[in-house]
Order: C-alpha cells, then sequence, then structure tokens
C-alpha cells in the first residue's frame, strides 16, 4: 500500500528527529526544575535559557523579550486580554481583522462583552487587509492593533511592515499573529515595527503545547497565568522544559534552512497550484497568488462539499483540510472565505493543502491524479451540477 500523503502542515506537522534528540535527556536524565538551585536544576534552566536565545535570535529580538507560553491560543490570549486591561483607563478600542484565527477574533469577542470595542477590518479578495480603511480606524481610545502575519487558511501574507509603521506613527501597541509565518517567513520585529508576536512549536515541526509572546521591552501587559515567579513573573508554572528545547531546537532549524526549505515549497506549491488548474475546471484559487505562504495551497470547488472531499481523499490516503483545523468540525462556512468575498456555497467547497517539508513532487502527481477523479465523481452526484450539465 502507498503510503499516507499528509498535506496538512498548517494544522501541525511531525517532531524532526534533530528536534526529539535534544528533547529526550530532559524527560529522564536531566529532569530537574529550573527553579531549583541545585545543580539539576540549573542544568534545566540553562536548557531553558538556550531555547529563549534560539527564539530570540529568529526574530531579531532580545532574549529578555521572549515568553515561554503553552502554544500559539495562549500566547494570542495573553498579548490580546494583557494589553486590554493593562491599558484599559486610556482607553478601550481594538482594532483587528475579519480574518483572523478564532483565537484572536474570540478573544476579541471576550472583551467586547467586557466593555471594549473592537473593530473588524474588511480584506480584500485575496485576503490582504485594507490600509487606507485601517488609518481611518483609529481613534483617540484605540489601544492596540491586532493583525495576523500570515493567514492559516489562504495563506496570504499581510503588510505586516506597513501596519508596524502606521501603529507606531499613532503611539498604539502592535500585535501580530505569526503563528503559521514562523520558520516560512522572515521575521524581524524592529524593521517591522511589531511590539508583540505570537508563535507556536508545532507549525515548524517542534513539539505541541508550546510556543511564546515575543513582548517589546517596555511594553507591559497584564498576567494571564498567575502563580509562581516564572518568565520573569509574567506567567506562571512549572516550564515544560522538554518542549522549550523543543522549540529552541525546531526554530533555530527552520531558520538555518529558511531559503532552502521556501524555494523547495514555492515550487511544489506552484506545480501543485497548476497541475490543478490545468486538469479541473470550475475552481478558484483563494489567497493571493504570490504574497502567501510558501506551502499553502487553497481552492474552492464548486458544486462540492469540501467534507465530501476530505472524505474521498482520506480514503485514498491524502489528508488536507477543508478550514482550520478546529473549524474543520463544525458546519459554519469558512470566516475567512466568506470574509474574502466568496458565498455560502463555494465556500463550502474548499480544500486546502498545505504542504511541508517532507512532501515531495511524486505526491503532488498522486494528489492530482486522485483529486480529479474525485471532483468529477462528486460533481456527478451533485444535483445542482447535473441540472447545470443538462442547460449546456
Ligand atoms: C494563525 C494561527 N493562530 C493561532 C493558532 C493556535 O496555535 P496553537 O495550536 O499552538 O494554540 C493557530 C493554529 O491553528 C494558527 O494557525
Ligand atoms: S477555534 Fe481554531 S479555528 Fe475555531
Amino acid at each position: 500500500m502507498r503510503e499516507y500523503i499528509y498535506m496538512d502542515n498548517a494544522a501541525t506537522t511531525p517532531v524532526k528527529d534533530e528536534v526529539l534528540e535534544e528533547m529526550m535527556p530532559f524527560f529522564k536524565e536531566k529532569y530537574g526544575n529550573p527553579s531549583s538551585i541545585y545543580s539539576l536544576g540549573q542544568t534545566s534552566k540553562v536548557a531553558v535559557e538556550k531555547a529563549r536565545e534560539q527564539v530570540a535570535k529568529s526574530i531579531a529580538a532580545k532574549k529578555e523579550e521572549i515568553y515561554f507560553t503553552a502554544g500559539g491560543s495562549e500566547s494570542d490570549n495573553w498579548a490580546i486580554k494583557g494589553i486590554a486591561y493593562k491599558n484599559k483607563k486610556k482607553g478601550n478600542h481594538i482594532i483587528t481583522s475579519k480574518i483572523e484565527h478564532h483565537a484572536v477574533l474570540h478573544t476579541c469577542e471576550y472583551l467586547e462583552k467586557d466593555g471594549f470595542e473592537v473593530t473588524y477590518l474588511n480584506v480584500d479578495k485575496d485576503g490582504i487587509v485594507d490600509l487606507e480603511e485601517l488609518k481611518n480606524s483609529i481613534k483617540d481610545t484605540t489601544i492596540l492593533i491586532t493583525i495576523m502575519t500570515a493567514n492559516n487558511e489562504i495563506g496570504t501574507i499581510e503588510p505586516i511592515k506597513e501596519i508596524g509603521e502606521i501603529a507606531k506613527s499613532k503611539g498604539i501597541i502592535f500585535h501580530t499573529d505569526a503563528v503559521q509565518a514562523m520558520g516560512n517567513i522572515k521575521i524581524d520585529v524592529n524593521d517591522m515595527n511589531i511590539d508583540l508576536l505570537s508563535m507556536s512549536a508545532h507549525k515548524v515541526y517542534g513539539p505541541k503545547g508550546i510556543g511564546a509572546l515575543y513582548v517589546r521591552k517596555g511594553i507591559k501587559l497584564d498576567s494571564l497565568i498567575t502563580g509562581g515567579g516564572q518568565e520573569r513573573n509574567k506567567r506562571a508554572g512549572t516550564e515544560n522544559v522538554p518542549a522549550i528545547v523543543g522549540m529552541g531546537k525546531a526554530i533555530e532549524l527552520a531558520y538555518e534552512n529558511l531559503e532552502e526549505h521556501n524555494n523547495k515549497l514555492i515550487s511544489l506549491r506552484d506545480n501543485l497550484i497548476k497541475k490543478i488548474e490545468d486538469s479541473i475546471d470550475e475552481i478558484k484559487l483563494n489567497g493571493h497568488r504570490t504574497k502567501r505562504l510558501p506551502g499553502n495551497v487553497n481552492f474552492s470547488f464548486k458544486y462540492i462539499e469540501g467534507e465530501s472531499l476530505l472524505l474521498s481523499l482520506d480514503m485514498v490516503g491524502i489528508a488536507g483540510s477543508s478550514g482550520s483545523a478546529c473549524t474543520s468540525g463544525s458546519l459554519d462556512p469558512s470566516h475567512v472565505l466568506l470574509g474574502i468575498g466568496l458565498d455560502h456555497e463555494i465556500a463550502h467547497g474548499s480544500l486546502r493543502l498545505s504542504l511541508g517539508d517532507f512532501n515531495n513532487e511524486e505526491e503532488i502527481n498522486y494528489v492530482v491524479e486522485e483529486l480529479k477523479k474525485i471532483v468529477q465523481k462528486l460533481r456527478m452526484m451533485s444535483p445542482l451540477y447535473d441540472k447545470l450539465e443538462g442547460e449546456k
């Protein structure tokens, strides 16, 4: 039997061997608590600090500006709630976009119930935030702008440097959710005027349940998790040492090999897009054609249900996604696809194939062949497609 073809790297990635190797000693031999002063504890502390340095270096930050969390969702929650509550006396207005991950959107909705006001910016047909609308939305009460670096569903990369400049010129704090962008595009928090940045290890071949928040020196925010004095009194809880070590290594590896990784993925991605466009009609590429993550391919197939497409692909050994991982279980069409102006029907028939370091050209060819057959079969079963065929 053919090996399983995994094309859902935007949902999560496997842990790389080099990463796992670095993590292993910290489960059984080097198990000390980093807060303990004896040498076993200090060994763990040194490892955590090394990882902090690795993460900081990858985004041109200082080591003291990196705080470890339990993942991207926690980092987003902490950044947004932490800044909102710290600056409550200054203002209550937050600006975000309609296509953010739910970790950002649901956090903003939570704050709305607590007296904050949120503006959800529109995006254009490719998913790019409207900078004029951003400028016009800024008020005296605006305390935070939070816009993702790259979208998890359609892969569109936002004009982060320009947004950072706008925020800086108005003295507003700027947070970006870079969970999908980390390890895929170059990020420089100074050049891009980023004040806070969320990241997660499991999208870059690191372990799940570990992330970090970059907080620019001088930016104050309330703690989300209170308790002990870990992470310089900002994020309580005994550090997940093996995971932190894994995250440091995974991010270091990603940035060491960025060019090679990007060249390979962009070529695979563009080939996959071209082959799908050449072999299947009545489809639409979602997201910007070039300003997109190197591994992201997202298409809508008319007259088809995304869920049926996923199930059929699974039966021939291909893993993809019809939205972000968490939305896949729900019947609502993706807010991102609706945000770029797709109507409900087309939004439902969409498929994300996200490529990673372990995919190759042979897999692309197999996927295109199978997809072609599946789409044809599903359309034959679709009453809407039938009707249109009859009218031709
Ligand atoms: C853009 C974006 N933000 C946040 C998250 C949440 O990250 P985590 O799974 O580490 O909580 C994800 C993961 O799906 C994501 O794609
Ligand atoms: S909670 Fe992640 S997409 Fe909804």
